[in-house]
């Protein structure tokens, strides 16, 4: 079914690149074609985001991978919103699994750090997703709704707010949810936003999926009618990742 949500398709570069890589991945992404039709991010590591910027054509946007909840002072280290807005980045992804699992970064502290990117103006890219275990005692909807509640309590505008669902079992393993397994949580996720925010923002929110996305995955991925885009990692270094921008096109 057909619906107005605008495909959205985000590269997460995580810890990768330096300048010599990031000038192929600059040369495939102007180079294209990329659909019109998908919003398409880049989330290159902090230090480059600038340099990144400054070379990427203008149909691509940029995105911080994280930020502090504040925008400056004695956090060393850190990164915030407002230098990532000052080198024109308009996204943060924010609730990485990385971060909550690796950095042990809290529901609540990913909640404060909405908060904050949504108030300086940036959209934010909030992810969410169990672990193996949690999948294989039946609780992925009570991971994923307790991590949506906690990011939805900080929203002020959901017209900024991407969700990414991304099953941690899936994340740089080569093993992608199946797209029903996808497509079930991202359903139960917009009921889920019906009942608790409104039938207006589940309707237009994009939930986009990540795990293993490759080119050759994302077309059966992208028939899905709650799979709204995809967050990738690995195989957005990748020319690859041109084809999975272009996962809806004919
Ligand atoms: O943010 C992206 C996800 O962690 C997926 O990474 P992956 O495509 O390498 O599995």
């Amino acid at each position: 079914m057909a619906n107005e949500r605008k495909f959205f398709v985000g590269g997460n570069w995580k810890l990768n690149g330096d300048r010599q890589s990031i000038d192929g991945i600059i040369q495939f992404l102007n180079a294209g074609p990329l659909d019109e039709n998908t919003e398409v991010v880049v989330s290159p590591p902090a230090i480059y985001l600038d340099y990144v910027k400054s070379k990427l054509g203008a149909s691509v946007a940029t995105s911080a991978q994280n930020c502090y909840k504040l925008s400056k002072g004695a956090f060393t280290g850190e990164n915030s919103a407002a230098m990532a807005k000052d080198v024109g980045a308009t996204w943060v992804i924010l609730g990485h699994s990385e971060r909550r699992h690796v950095f042990g970064e809290t529901d609540e502290l990913i909640g404060e750090k909405v908060k904050h990117v949504l108030s300086e103006g940036l959209g934010v890219i909030a992810c969410i997703g169990e672990k193996l275990e949690e999948r294989e005692a039946n609780q992925t909807n009570d991971v994923v709704f307790r991590q949506t509640k906690s990011i939805a309590a900080n929203i002020s505008d959901w017209s900024r707010v991407v969700l990414a669902y991304e099953p941690v079992w899936a994340i740089g393993t080569g093993k992608t949810a199946t797209p029903d397994q996808a497509q079930q949580v991202h359903k139960d996720l917009r009921e889920w936003l019906a009942q608790n925010v409104s039938a207006e923002v589940a309707k237009a929110c994009r939930i986009i999926y990540g795990g293993s996305v490759s080119a050759g995955n994302c077309r059966e991925l992208a028939t899905k009618g709650d799979v709204d885009g995809f967050l990738v990692g690995g195989a957005s270094l990748k020319p690859d990742f041109v084809q999975i921008i272009n996962a809806r096109k004919a």
